[in-house]
């Protein structure tokens, strides 16, 4: 998988040469791309941003930069998956990342300020598929951390990239439930015990005790994951 990132901030994007991701990108699995989007501006001020017409407060990114470079990193394949995040867009899942982990070119466009140019959006259609998505009903100052995010969403979905991918299968919400818990040694911890079912070596026991956990942690802690009438 391609992925490109267009940001006025690239090294907001340096830790994902560590780990699991990192690993990817020295395997050749992922090859990822972060760019200055100041680098196809201009003028002497390498400027991006501008008044909103109409008026109201803060800036507006230019659409002469983001058109420059989205066309570049385009052409690095027949028609990218041209993702922008966005508080209006639609709320990333794990189904978002698993549809997403199957694309072969993702171009991550970063806006800062009061956000880009709607024509830019418009523009970016002709040259493959936009998404707008947010990371959730929470306002953040830039695209930046949500990328950070979706990219290590998407990316450890990636065949290869997660050693086990047994380990993917029994996670939160890719069953549509939250995960049961998990416990270490020793048995026994300043007086907190791990579960007895958990030593028993009864696995069907252990299967139904964990799909149990996992029904009432969700029942608590996210009864809008579950059918009405599995909430009750
Ligand atoms: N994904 C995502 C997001 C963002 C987000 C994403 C891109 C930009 C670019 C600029 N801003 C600042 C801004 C602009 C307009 N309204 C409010 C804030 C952004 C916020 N906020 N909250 C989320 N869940």
């Amino acid at each position: 998988m391609r992925i490109d990132v267009l940001s006025i901030f690239p090294s907001y994007f340096d830790g994902l040469t560590l780990s699991l991701l990192g690993k990817a990108q020295s395997s050749g699995i992922l090859d990822l791309r972060v760019h200055d989007l100041r680098d196809w501006t201009s003028d002497r001020h390498r400027t991006v941003d501008d008044t909103p017409y109409g008026g109201g407060a803060g800036m507006v990114m230019k659409p002469e930069p983001w058109g420059l470079a989205l066309d570049e990193v385009s052409a690095r394949s027949e028609r990218p998956t041209i993702i922008f995040p966005s508080p209006a867009g639609e709320v990333f899942t794990q189904a978002t990342a698993r549809d997403l982990s199957s694309r072969e070119h993702l171009v991550f466009g970063c806006g800062r300020y009061e956000g880009i140019d709607e024509r830019v959006f418009d523009y970016a259609a002709s040259l493959g598929e936009v998404r707008l998505i947010s990371l959730g009903d929470y306002v953040l100052n830039g695209g930046e951390v949500a990328t950070m995010a979706m990219i290590e969403a998407i990316g450890r979905l990636i065949p290869g990239v997660v050693g086990n991918p047994e380990s993917l299968v029994e996670e939160s919400h890719e069953d549509g439930l939250l995960e049961y818990p998990s416990y270490t040694k020793p048995s026994l911890w300043r007086e907190h015990a791990v579960p007895e079912v958990l030593l028993s070596g009864n696995h069907a026991a252990i299967a139904a005790w964990r799909r149990e956990q996992q029904l009432e942690r969700t029942r608590r802690r996210r009864p809008d994951l579950l059918a009405p009438d599995e909430s009750a």
